[in-house]
């Protein structure tokens, strides 16, 4: 199939998205709906598209045709206004931990704290008021177990820490879609927490057993092309397409 089976009244909807790189047509004519508290799951083998879309719906990558629409609104796709600034608070998007040093240094800049960048965003995207945020960055900053890096700079962030305060980023701005871009592993339990709070999930992963424990869904993708849509269970037991019994069995010789 060519698009994800979904049920109706999705709370995010992306109709026709298609996205080239140079030569390559990273994401063709992808369907896809997440219902509000869906988790899904997207895997697919290196190069399927996933990150380009994860970037798409957060709206860091500019797509070529196609819409994205979150309840019912598209989601803007240029721009640097205050209405592009609430539409990616909107869709959250933790990046994967190769590419999360990088967009955090960006968001830190040279001299802002943890602490101090997450009130900021607060305060910038939402018009928050600064003592709402700050306990708001407190409180988000608990609720991963980041609570000790809130006085530090960029570059002191550790691997782990990175990847807990770019997730409290994203929750700090309470966004309506959370997008998990290959999330680490010391981060599973808290996606799990999350899933279970009723949050709307899309979380890259080729965990299966992370999959099994957090998604309802998983979609599978493979050359720009979301090619299957089905429970965990199902999709890692009997993939119904060639490529998916082939992406499976690989991971299954892991
Ligand atoms: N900025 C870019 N410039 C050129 N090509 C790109 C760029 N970003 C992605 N691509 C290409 O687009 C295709 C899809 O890439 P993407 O990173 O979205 O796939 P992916 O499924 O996330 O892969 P992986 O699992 O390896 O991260 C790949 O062929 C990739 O090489």
């Amino acid at each position: 199939m060519t698009s994800a089976a979904a049920p109706p009244a999705g709370l995010l909807q992306l109709r026709g998205v298609s996205k080239r790189h140079g030569l390559v047509q990273a994401l063709h004519e992808v369907d896809l709906e997440l219902s509000r508290g869906e988790v899904v799951a997207l895997v697919g083998p290196p190069g399927a598209g996933k990150t380009t879309l994860c970037r798409a719906i957060h709206g860091a990558e500019r797509i070529d045709s196609g819409e994205i629409l979150l309840d019912g609104a598209p989601l803007p796709t240029g721009g640097r206004g205050r209405a592009r600034r609430r539409a990616r608070a909107d869709v959250g998007l933790v990046p994967p931990p190769e590419t999360v040093e990088h967009a955090l240094a960006g968001a830190l800049g040279l001299g802002r704290t943890v602490f101090g960048e997450l009130t900021r965003c607060q305060i910038e995207a939402r018009g928050t008021a600064p003592e709402v945020a700050a306990e708001r960055t407190a409180g988000a900053l608990r609720k991963v177990g980041a609570e000790s890096e809130a006085a530090l700079r960029g570059r002191q962030l550790g691997p782990s820490g990175r990847g807990r305060v770019a997730l409290a980023r994203a929750l700090v701005l309470d966004p309506k879609v959370l997008v998990l871009d290959e999330p680490a592993a010391d981060l599973h339990e808290l996606a799990r927490e999350l899933a279970a709070d009723g949050r709307t999930m899309l979380i890259v992963t080729e965990d299966p057993g992370f999959a099994h424990a957090a998604a309802d869904r998983v979609l599978f993708m493979s050359g720009g092309r979301i090619v299957e849509s089905a429970p965990p269970e199902q999709f890692f037991s009997a993939p119904r397409t060639f490529r998916a019994r082939d992406f499976v069995s690989r991971l299954r010789r892991r």
